[in-house]
């Protein structure tokens, strides 16, 4: 490893983030403690993560020309992808030239941006259990694939069908019969982030609770990649977005075994340095594999409230070759603030209202536009107890009123 620098000098560490947002600009905060020279990324100007970085660039990251230029351009030490929407097949090209070291690899962005790539990696590579599912080019293929039309067993209802291309729940719904097959194909060709002509349908999981198990690979005193786990954090989604989540999560030691060893498998094989959420569902001791995300997670900013080393700093430490540390500091959760509003520039009501709630913090991420559903802030609170935690935090949220002016 090339050691810490002084950033803005021949000597810096120097670390390009690709997407900036809230995740982003928690990693690039962490970065800067440690005297890295940051350069964010973003499709639009003043990012949450370009107003605090050391360099602010604002490209289409989707597209291969203006990635190669940028990363040719700035030649940094280490590429840190922070959304799915990348053209990852470019970073393969480049980190295979030797031009960059992407994080955690190359072929897990690329992967990990296509549901199609991790679920095959995931079901039919590595065997984990997975919902049952398959991909579709058209609404009739989604139809047949539902029935059993195709000459394999039939997903039936309910099931959830998602672009392949889409995170935050957009372009995701939940089918219950025939009737909302049209629409829900519709609605996935209308919300994917890189519009691509392909979805997943994915057989219904009841189950009884879902979570994000943070998973950390970094190096140890010996110089070989170790495999860390924070403690299992629960959360609730609703249209497929995070609502709240909450840290530990309660679990019978089986299934935590059975989630941790999913966790080994499918990040040992994607391999390389930082940390991953994967994000798994389960039902009394059994437990599926849903998907991964090799970087921080939006039900991971709880470990601001919860751990000693949040998810952020762990991220920063693994990727440069630090040790780290997963321990909870105390039980915890985190509550949504959403937009509520679409209007540029918003403020904020109610802020000293939900500082008074005990052992609060907050975290407005200073996105420039606000939109109905847009994350635009979150509420923190550590308590005693998990329950507690949980309702303060929605307290919280609760006070925080965004507004235009
Ligand atoms: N097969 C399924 N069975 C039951 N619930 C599901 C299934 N697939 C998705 N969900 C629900 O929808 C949520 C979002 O799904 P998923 O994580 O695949 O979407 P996403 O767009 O990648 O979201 P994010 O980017 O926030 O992780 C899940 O956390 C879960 O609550
Ligand atoms: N589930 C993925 C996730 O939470 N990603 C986070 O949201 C930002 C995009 O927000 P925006 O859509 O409001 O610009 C991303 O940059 C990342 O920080
Ligand atoms: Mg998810």
């Amino acid at each position: 490893m090339k050691p810490l620098g002084t950033p803005l000098s021949k000597a810096a560490m120097r670390v390009m983030l690709l997407g900036s947002g809230e995740l982003g600009k928690e990693v690039l905060m962490a970065l800067q403690r440690l005297g890295v020279e940051t350069i964010a990324v973003d499709r639009y100007d003043n990012a949450p993560g370009q107003q605090v970085a050391h360099h602010a660039r604002t490209i289409t990251m989707s597209d291969p020309a203006a990635l190669k230029a940028l990363i040719e351009a700035e030649r940094p030490d280490l590429v840190v992808p922070e959304i799915e929407a990348i053209a990852t097949p470019m970073l393969e090209e480049l980190e295979a030239q030797g031009v960059v070291q992407v994080i955690p690899t190359a072929r897990a962005a690329r992967l990990t941006m296509d549901r199609e790539g991790i679920r095959r990696l995931a079901a039919e590579t590595l065997g984990l259990p997975t919902s049952p599912y398959r991909f579709c080019n058209s609404q009739e293929e989604l139809q047949a694939a539902i029935d059993g039309a195709d000459g394999q067993p039939p997903i039936g209802y309910p099931c959830v069908v998602k672009p392949v291309m889409s995170s935050s729940g957009k372009g995701q719904s939940k089918l219950d019969g025939p009737a909302d097959v049209a629409r829900a194909w519709q609605y996935a060709m209308a919300g994917g982030r890189v519009s691509h002509g392909r979805v997943i349908v994915e057989g219904f999981i009841d189950f009884d609770y879902e979570i994000t198990l943070l998973t950390v690979r970094a190096l140890g005193a010996d110089g070989q990649v170790q495999t860390h786990f924070c403690s299992p954090i629960g959360h609730k989604q609703v249209s497929g977005d995070y609502v709240e989540s909450w840290q530990p999560q309660p679990m019978s030691p089986l299934a935590l075994e059975r989630a941790q060893q999913i966790a080994l498998a499918v990040t040992s094989n994607l391999g390389g340095r930082g940390l991953f959420g994967v994000e798994l569902f389960v039902k009394a001791d059994q437990v599926w594999f849903s998907e991964v995300s090799p970087r921080p997670h939006d039900t991971g900013m709880v470990t601001m409230a919860t751990q000693w080393q949040n998810e952020f700093e762990l991220h920063a430490r693994a990727i440069l070759g630090l040790p780290v540390d997963t321990s909870l500091k105390s039980p915890g959760a985190s509550a949504v603030i959403y937009g509520g509003v679409e209007a540029q520039a918003v403020v904020f009501d109610g802020v000293a209202e939900a500082l008074s709630v005990p052992n609060s913090d907050l975290r407005l991420f200073g996105k420039p536009e606000s939109f109905v559903k847009r994350r635009m802030g979150v509420a923190l609170v550590h308590d005693a107890d998990v329950d507690t935690a949980r309702r303060q935090a929605v307290l919280a949220a609760s006070k925080v009123k965004p507004r235009a002016v």
